[in-house]
């Protein structure tokens, strides 16, 4: 599809809601055969282990072995490729673990604790996850980037085992994969991708170990699958398709716009670009520099299906009105291209990253700026925040009566204890009561 017409949306028209619902709902019978074809992969990897991990391998990624352990890249195979990765790889990649380092570091979370006047001990234990899973994409592109996203933050948070999965279509290594890995110190790579690979994680097969959480991005099988595991294991989030929505006050240059545009519709041709502004003339203007510079594009393709089927430009009466259309949407990454770009965030609430200003390209941020890229999609930063070390921490109250609180507040915990009918709890509290 190369000849295509971008949803044009005005927010004053009457049926605008409903034409928003449908723009940013994923098609039923999409969602059901995914749906279907998720569970049944899940389903063969916990009953079969290694043997559904091969077949589906072979079936997917057309990658035919003998072994799950084949699929293993050993430490010394992530090492290789970072000695031998052309040098600014390497030092961008390095620059890159740096600031992302630099900010995840910041997110660190202490155990804390206080006393209260009865000498009672009340706090929270901070406790790294044992063993995380993390997934890095790799079905259309290589995601060096997405290994340093996942893997620094779960370092930083001193998680014990940290297992990558990452799917080789045909066989094929990113040898700047595997060097990324290096760097961050991923503990164990193997080289299996989509649902089967989030179903190993979950369940744990012959050869590749259950972890307690899964998280990292990757396409509708994998956000799907992840959605699936939960509660087997935990995952972060739904970061599923790219998604990208920017706001201009029609002053930014159009090429620049419609170049942010494509950078997330080339992810995938599910990805969702979206543009709104109060200036129709400047959407026209946009609309002919995606046209004009489509053809340009590597990725072309997936652009032209990505932008045909899922972008809009969308007409907005003013900027608090985009703010209004953005906050509906919820957007993975939300650029806000205006003069005043620290005015207008005062009135976003829901979106995974902002990017500030007009030379704020969201690009920078999928790779070196610092924050993570791994952001929810699918409007779920409503509730959901983008990837942090706080993913890989879990915490424990920690309660410390002494004898004179636990009769204190034993008094308390009798009366609602016998108010709620449960005498067990009642006598518990009542043996250390002072008489
Ligand atoms: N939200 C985020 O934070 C974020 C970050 C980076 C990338 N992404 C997204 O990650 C995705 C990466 O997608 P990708 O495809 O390149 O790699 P991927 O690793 O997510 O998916 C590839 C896998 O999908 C499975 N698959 C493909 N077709 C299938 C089918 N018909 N049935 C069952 N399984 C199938 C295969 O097993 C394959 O290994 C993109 O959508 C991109 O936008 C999101
Ligand atoms: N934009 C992606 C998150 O949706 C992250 C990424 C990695 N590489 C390029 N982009
Ligand atoms: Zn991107």
């Amino acid at each position: 599809m190369t000849d295509f017409k971008i949803t044009r949306l005005n927010a004053s028209q009457s049926d605008f809601d409903s034409a928003l619902a449908r723009l940013i709902a994923w098609d039923d019978s999409v969602d059901h055969q995914v749906n279907e074809s998720v569970r049944h992969i899940l389903q063969q990897v916990k009953a079969r282990g290694d043997a559904a991990v091969l077949e589906f391998t072979e079936k997917f990624d057309r990658l035919k072995v003998g072994s799950v352990a084949e699929l293993e890249m050993d430490q010394a195979r992530l090492q290789t490729a970072l000695d031998t990765i052309p040098q600014d790889q390497r030092a961008a990649l390095e620059k890159a673990a740096e600031r992302i380092r630099d900010y995840h570091e910041r997110q660190n979370q202490a155990s804390w604790q206080y006393e209260d006047e009865d000498g009672t001990v009340l706090g929270q234990k901070v406790t790294p996850l044992d063993r995380a899973g993390l997934y890095v994409p790799g079905g259309k592109a290589a995601y060096p980037s997405s290994v340093l996203m996942n893997a620094i933050p779960a370092k930083v948070a001193g998680v014990g085992e940290v297992v990558m999965v990452v799917p080789t279509p045909d066989g094929v290594v990113n040898d700047m994969v595997l060097a990324s890995a290096a760097i961050a110190g991923v503990d164990r790579v193997f080289t299996v991708g989509g649902a089967q690979a989030v179903g190993a994680l979950a369940y744990g097969t012959e050869t590749i170990p259950a972890v307690d959480k899964i998280v990292g991005p990757g396409n509708i099988f994998v956000a799907t699958a992840k959605r699936e595991v939960f509660g087997t294991v935990g995952i972060d989030m739904i970061a599923g398709p790219s998604e990208i929505l920017v706001i201009c006050d029609g002053k930014t240059d159009p090429d620049w716009i419609a170049m942010d545009l494509f950078s997330q519709a080339e992810h995938d041709e599910q990805a969702q670009s979206i543009l709104v502004s109060p200036d129709a003339e400047f959407l026209d203007a946009v609309e002919a520099s995606i046209h004009k510079l489509l053809p340009t594009m590597e990725r072309s393709g997936i652009i032209a299906e990505s932008m045909g089927s899922r972008a809009a430009l969308i007409q907005v009466a003013d900027l608090s009105e985009a703010a209004r259309v953005s906050n509906r949407i919820a957007p993975e990454h939300l650029e806000l291209s205006v003069e005043n770009p620290e005015v207008l965030v005062e009135e976003i609430r829901h979106a995974g990253a902002i990017f500030m200003g007009r030379f704020t390209a969201e690009a920078l941020g999928d790779y070196c700026a610092g924050p993570n890229h791994v952001l929810p999609t699918s409007g779920t930063a409503r509730f959901s925040s983008p990837l942090g070390v706080y993913d890989f921490q879990k915490r424990s109250s920690i309660i410390g009566f002494s004898a004179a609180g636990a009769d204190r507040m034993g008094r308390v915990a009798s009366v609602l204890a016998r108010g709620e009918g449960l005498t067990a709890h009642a006598r518990s509290a009542e043996y250390r009561i002072k008489d």
